[in-house]
């Protein structure tokens, strides 16, 4: 008989990776070594992308090959583009890009090559067309045409000018790349541990990446983003009715959304630097309300519950400031996971082997088949 397994796998070592690392008890993050707090704000998420997929920090003439590589991986194929339209009525914007990625895969001149060769490609190309999907969903709906990219600006630049059709402020953008930056990776969380089990088939790239987006959007993964900013909008008055939802919500038994964390036992480290950024950006638009009513939210959840905001607390206020819609900000979050999605598809790749783990049967044993008439 199999041991019994901790619920949720908590503390299990399901994979070896070299991309990412953390220590809950710590607070810290490393990405390939470097901790989160020395690299976030200092490098764009192009070199970001250099790191996870390709193992280091760029050089100069690297990252302009990158650089390249993604604004001709950008276009996406006839595929998407007839699909587009369709998914765009029905459903939510998650399911839209769920099925938009995956069809990616039909178009893709790769799809039929399963060497590590393509899947650096296909890695590059995904990363590239990510945030132009999401921008082209936001704008289908919307009734206008997609605003064509500025090669002056980098992924975060075009995505918020593809987004809002101005373009961004310089420090506007400064932000969004570091919440890519920080979005990143992160070890075995839900959505990438998806990934590698379908890839540890033998599965394509973009097969393992759909997955993926389908474990992302739950509640309790990256779609607490844009139920956190639900909350935040749906609390009436001023920051004092903060206390008294928290109050209530914990009475009723229910959870706190962008509070939490499997690995973390303390402040998680992006939140440190969202927090900063919300804050920030609360000053320059002139609208303090949603940061504050979370710095509230935050002291109350602590207090009554012992409770850090994850990434997507700080997340939320920060998105809404640059303008972004809520229902997009867990397709956001996505933009940024896909370069850690295919660094670990590619990393599995690398070294495979099926992930099959056992269970634990709880069901009744010996039973007596009878016919159906005497059942
Ligand atoms: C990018 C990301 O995925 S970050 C996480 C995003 N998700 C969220 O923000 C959703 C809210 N948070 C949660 O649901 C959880 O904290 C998770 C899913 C992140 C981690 O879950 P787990 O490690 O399985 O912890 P679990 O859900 O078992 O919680 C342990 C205890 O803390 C409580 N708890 C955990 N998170 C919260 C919360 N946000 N609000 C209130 N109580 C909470 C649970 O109710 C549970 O209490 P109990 O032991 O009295 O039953
Ligand atoms: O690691 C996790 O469990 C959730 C996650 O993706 C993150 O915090 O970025």
């Amino acid at each position: 008989m199999a041991e019994k397994s901790p619920r949720g796998l908590a503390d299990v070592v399901a994979a070896s990776t070299s991309i990412s690392d953390i220590d809950g008890r710590a607070g810290r993050l490393s990405y390939r070594g470097y901790d989160i707090h020395d690299i976030a704000g200092r490098i764009s998420f192009e070199e970001c992308v250099h790191l996870l997929q390709r193992g280091t920090l760029p050089t100069q003439a690297e990252l302009d090959g990158l650089t390249a590589e993604l604004a001709d991986g950008r276009r996406y194929g006839s595929v998407a583009t007839t699909l587009l339209p369709y998914v765009v009525q029905s459903g939510t914007p998650m399911e839209a890009l769920r099925t938009l990625v995956s069809s990616l895969a039909i178009d893709d001149p790769d799809a039929a090559d399963a060497s590590i060769e393509a899947d650096r490609r296909k890695a590059t190309r995904l990363v590239a067309q990510m945030p132009v999907l999401v921008a082209s969903y936001e704008a289908q709906r919307s009734g206008r045409e997609l605003p064509e990219a500025d090669p002056e600006l980098g992924i975060a630049g075009n995505f918020l000018l593809q987004i809002t059709g101005e373009r961004p402020a310089p420090r506007a953008a400064e932000i969004f790349d570091e919440c890519l930056v920080l979005h990143a990776d992160h070890t075995m969380n839900a959505s990438t541990f998806t990934a590698r089990v379908i890839a540890a088939t033998l599965s394509d790239m973009h097969s393992a990446i759909t997955g993926a987006m389908g474990a992302l959007r739950g509640p309790l993964h990256g779609g607490a983003n844009e139920a956190v900013m639900k909350t935040l909008t749906s609390i009436d008055g001023d920051a004092d009715a903060v206390d008294q939802f928290v109050r209530d919500e914990l009475a009723a038994g229910r959870k706190i959304m962008g509070f939490g964390h499997r690995v973390y036992k303390t402040e998680d480290p992006r939140a440190t630097h969202l927090r900063k950024m919300s804050e920030e950006l609360a000053d320059l638009t002139g609208n303090r309300r949603y940061y504050e009513f979370s710095r509230r939210m935050e002291q109350v959840v602590l207090d009554e519950k012992g409770l850090y905001p994850n990434v997507d607390f700080f997340a939320a206020s920060v998105y809404h400031a640059l303008g972004i819609p809520t229902d997009l900000f867990t397709p956001v979050f996505a933009i940024s996971r896909m370069s850690g999605w295919t660094a670990h598809v590619i990393e599995q790749h690398e070294d495979n082997r099926l992930i099959r783990p056992d269970s634990d049967y709880t069901g009744p044993h010996d039973q007596q088949w009878v016919e159906i008439s005497k059942r």
